[in-house]
């Protein structure tokens, strides 16, 4: 180990930081589900006392997991909450209010329906847990990120992505104001704070702070940087976008059954 470290600082090479994460509280749940047709992550979070959960960004298909899930765990899904109003899938909230008796939940800014509208500086609780709400807008008009100090977790939805961040080319989006929120709401919390988004393509489930202000291919270049690398991204727009956002709109009470 001497001798690493000796021949990092002789290198001038810093060695890698290790932060610590602050542990889960021990009557906290955390579980980390996946969509493989969208790569999107769903989390369940619970209050083992109260046994009061909430869903971020449940998906339309596994609706009926994520209930069930919820059964086998003996919670009584409180809130299905989204980050924002999606555009490559459908969200699972108005199914699961037909499964359970949750409430859905989106920001106003989104102009999408929900039984609770949120807000900066509002705060969702289940149990004695709680998220604050941050408007991250910049990817969508209505992107929020759901963050609990207690636990050091935030949920960043598509504002920022491991290694990457949300695309700004539709749904009002806006990368001066995506790198605004990103720097001045996100890379402000403490750096240890771990990071879920809501999609990875590539594999990988988490990040923090400090690893995104330091490796963000995107996110550490200057302003005008960014915007331009954003201006060509020229990305296929997702293949679900005509279907998912309209169903999104109404998103407390869509219509449909899961296949
Ligand atoms: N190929 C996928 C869509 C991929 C995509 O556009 N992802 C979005 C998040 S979902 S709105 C995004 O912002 N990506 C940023 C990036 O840099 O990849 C499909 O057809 O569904
Ligand atoms: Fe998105």
């Amino acid at each position: 180990m001497f001798a690493i470290r000796n021949t990092l600082h002789f290198c001038n090479i810093s060695p890698i930081r290790h932060l610590s994460t602050i542990p889960f509280s021990s009557d906290f749940i955390f579980r980390q589900l996946f969509d493989a047709t969208s790569s999107t992550y769903t989390y369940l979070l619970a209050d083992t006392t109260t046994r009061e959960a909430v869903l971020i960004d449940p998906v339309f298909e596994h609706a009926g997991r994520d209930a069930q899930l919820c059964k086998d765990l003996n919670l009584n899904l409180k809130y299905a909450m989204n980050t924002h109003m999606h555009a490559d899938h459908i969200t699972g909230t108005g199914v699961l209010k037909k499964l359970t008796k949750c409430k859905s939940v989106i920001s106003k800014a989104s102009g999408a329906d929900a039984d609770v509208h949120v807000n900066e500086t509002d705060v969702v609780t289940f149990g004695r847990h709680k998220l604050q709400i941050f408007a991250t807008p910049g990817h969508t008009n209505g992107c929020i990120t759901y963050y609990s100090p207690e636990q050091g977790i935030a949920f960043t939805g598509d504002t920022l992505l491991i290694r990457g961040c949300g695309r700004t080319d539709f749904q009002e989006g806006n990368s001066e104001m995506l790198y605004h929120n990103v720097h001045k709401k996100i890379f402000t919390l403490p750096p240890a704070t771990q990071l879920y988004p809501a999609h990875d393509y590539k594999g990988l489930t988490s990040t923090t702070v400090d690893e995104e202000k330091r490796l963000n291919p995107r996110l550490t270049k200057s302003l005008q940087e960014f915007v331009k690398i954003m201006d060509n991204l020229n990305l296929p727009y997702p293949k679900m976008i005509d279907k998912a956002v309209p169903a999104n709109k109404v998103c407390g009470v869509f219509e449909l059954s899961p296949q």
